[in-house]
């Protein structure tokens, strides 16, 4: 288990983080997802060894974990960090930079082990290929094998796919997170992908101005947002009052309804997302969105349900 108390950090007199306490159990994954700036890089830094937390401690099972004033060689065996700019070898082959990572229970087996983790990342083909020659998509992907070759106890990693294309993104994703899941590997993903958090999470931690607002489920993080803030993450809201109470609702909890409802609005425009339209609509001066199966016109009325 994780266990992290930081009661605050600063590079310099502003602090980056406040009130960070959270544990986590083995095995589990967890997204802190937040804007850029916010400090989600900061905060695995820290966790990792990489930054000196003076007001607070970091614990992994029994062990302390240590800054740099501590350790000569800042980070812990059993952490892997994934930073953003992955630094890679180069010279020498795709194989040969997750060659050089592999743990020694590995060593009689190597090749073996090898074609596994290339596979994980869908590099089979580019396994001689000098590393120079690889696009940023693929250095990502080599950074990640690389950095489950050793087997981490805990993971970290700072915005994994940023530099992975649409088309390879979520089969790479699926990939990597079954086999974290399979090997029992604790993982802690920092990232501004909210769609990314929902489908591969046991449990998001809003991040915002260095703290946590809001940590649950995926399920339970979209469905009860504590606020605007943490609901315009997840997609475009309406804001409605409702029974003189204000109401955020997200695009799928507003239906279109083919009898009249006291709810109407005018359509203003509809946009394509492939299996159905997000339509933007203005109801009482207010502009909301819902879903719809097909393109609505401009200023048609339409009357609306509202589906909890
Ligand atoms: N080495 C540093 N020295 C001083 N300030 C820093 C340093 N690194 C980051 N910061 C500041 O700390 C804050 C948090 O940065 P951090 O990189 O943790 O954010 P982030 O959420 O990971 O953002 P991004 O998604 O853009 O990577 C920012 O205001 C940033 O300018």
């Amino acid at each position: 288990m994780l266990r992290v108390n930081i009661h605050s950090f600063a590079y310099t007199e502003e602090p980056v983080l406040k009130n960070i306490n959270f544990e986590v159990e083995k095995g589990l994954h967890i997204s802190i997802l937040g804007e850029s700036g916010c400090g989600k890089s900061t905060l695995l830094k820290a966790i990792y060894g990489l930054l000196q937390v003076t007001n607070g401690t970091i614990f992994w099972e029994d062990k302390k974990l240590l800054g740099p004033d501590y350790n000569l060689v800042p980070g812990e065996p059993f952490i892997k960090y994934l930073a953003q700019d992955f630094d890679l070898m180069p010279f020498i082959s795709v194989a040969e930079n997750i060659g050089k990572h592999l743990s020694r229970r590995f060593m009689q087996q190597r090749q073996k082990r090898i074609d596994e983790l290339l596979e994980v990342v869908d590099m089979t083909d580019f396994a001689d290929t000098h590393v120079k020659l690889l696009s940023g998509g693929q250095k990502q992907r080599v950074a990640l094998a690389r950095a489950i070759a050793k087997e981490p106890e805990l993971l970290l990693l700072d915005e994994p796919f940023s530099h992975i294309d649409n088309f390879r993104r979520n089969a790479l994703r699926r990939n990597l997170y079954v086999y974290l899941k399979k090997e029992d590997i604790t993982c802690i993903t920092a990232t501004h992908d909210s769609e990314e958090a929902l489908s591969f999470s046991d449990e998001i931690k809003m991040m915002r101005n260095g703290t946590f607002i809001q940590s649950a489920s995926p399920e339970d993080l979209y469905t009860n947002p504590k606020n605007n803030y943490v609901a315009s993450f997840f997609g475009d809201i309406s804001r409605l009052t409702i029974a003189g109470k204000e109401a955020m609702l997200m695009p799928h909890q507003l239906e279109l309804s083919e009898t009249k409802t006291p709810l109407i609005a005018s359509v203003l425009k509809s946009y394509y997302k492939g299996s159905y339209y997000l339509v933007e609509a203005l109801s009482e001066n207010k502009k909301i969105y819902l879903n719809s199966p097909h393109s609505l016109k401009p200023e048609t009325t339409i009357y609306l349900n509202i589906n909890n």
